[in-house]
């Protein structure tokens, strides 16, 4: 089995809510993604998914828990700042939004560049006009696009720079979050066959984010399900698609659209099969197969 990359251990991180409430948004989540695996998150809006991204990318400090890539626990501001380099250059993120996450006052050339600029890396193709095109030829885009600004562009098209931008720096990490969420159909296809042949090719880890089912189970080999912050089951992807084992992936699971009309009568009522439990810990059901049945637990 490959060695952990990444390993996150009771992670708990809540935003205030004016003077006295705050809101738990990830409580007490642990998982491992190993080199080379694509770990998929899902979970309906507001379970925590993009807060454990964000933290995963120092992007936001938990309030407790820890995070180690390599080893290195990230959220040590004396550890992180002896590995800088190696953690900004071997993690990288995609947003949901590439109209909102890329600069829209730089060329698309420049804003590919743009990290290799910041962290000093010598251009592998002798200049970063050419290693821009180059990353863009090899995400599917023309290279006319160069000297375009992100508002010239389709949603699609963004989302490309946005992977090419990341791929520059040649990551160990790739956190995706909602890559595809604001796509269209048709081009979500594209762009989620962008990735896997890009994990396939490269063999990075992957952090795959999202609330689309569908795709979990095309690019995932293992998935975590996040319910109102916590992960209340993680599992290989055919396992936790073939049996699930918490009320609320059976939930999640049974309001996935089945296009035969057939299997949509058949379908499961999305109902919950009793209370959402509280406090507690996990269980192992199957092989690496985690559920969460009572509380804040590990795995
Ligand atoms: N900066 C913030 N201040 C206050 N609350 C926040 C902040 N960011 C997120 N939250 C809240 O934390 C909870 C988790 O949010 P998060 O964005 O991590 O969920 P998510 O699963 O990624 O949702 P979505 O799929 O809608 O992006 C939500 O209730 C959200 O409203």
């Amino acid at each position: 089995m490959a060695e952990p990359l990444l390993e996150v251990r009771g992670l708990t991180h809540a935003f205030p809510l004016g003077r006295r409430a705050v809101l738990r948004a990830v409580d007490h989540v642990s998982f491992t993604l190993r080199r080379g695996e694509v770990l998929g998150l899902v979970g309906e809006s507001g379970s925590g998914k993009s807060t454990i991204a964000r933290c995963v990318m120092n992007l936001l400090r938990p309030q407790s828990g820890q995070i180690l890539y390599r080893g290195i626990d990230i959220c040590d501001r004396r550890a992180f700042r002896a590995n800088r380099r190696t953690l900004q250059a071997e993690r990288q993120i995609i947003f949901q939004d590439s109209g909102s996450s890329l600069n829209g006052r730089m060329r698309v050339c420049d804003i590919i560049a743009e990290p290799m600029r910041i962290q000093h890396v010598r251009p592998p193709r002798g200049s970063y006009r050419a290693e821009a095109e180059f990353q863009m030829r090899y995400v599917g885009l023309d290279a006319g696009y160069l000297d375009k600004y992100p508002g010239e562009l389709s949603g699609g098209q963004r989302q490309r720079v946005a992977i090419a931008r990341a791929l520059s720096m040649e990551p160990e990490l790739l956190v995706a979050d909602e890559p595809v969420a604001s796509l269209d159909v048709s081009i979500q296809a594209q762009i989620i066959n962008l990735f896997r042949h890009l994990q396939e090719e490269h063999g990075f880890s992957f952090l795959f984010i999202a609330h689309d089912l569908a795709v979990v189970e095309f690019l995932c080999d293992r998935v975590g399900v996040l319910y109102q912050g916590r992960l209340v089951e993680l599992a290989p992807t055919a396992s936790l698609f073939a049996a699930p084992q918490h009320p609320y992936t059976r939930a999640l699971l049974s309001s996935i659209p089945i296009p035969d009309p057939r299997l949509e009568r058949a379908r499961r009522p999305l109902v919950f099969e009793g209370p959402l439990p509280d406090g507690g810990t996990w269980t192992e059901v199957a092989p690496e197969h985690y559920v969460l049945l009572e509380g804040g637990g590990a795995v």
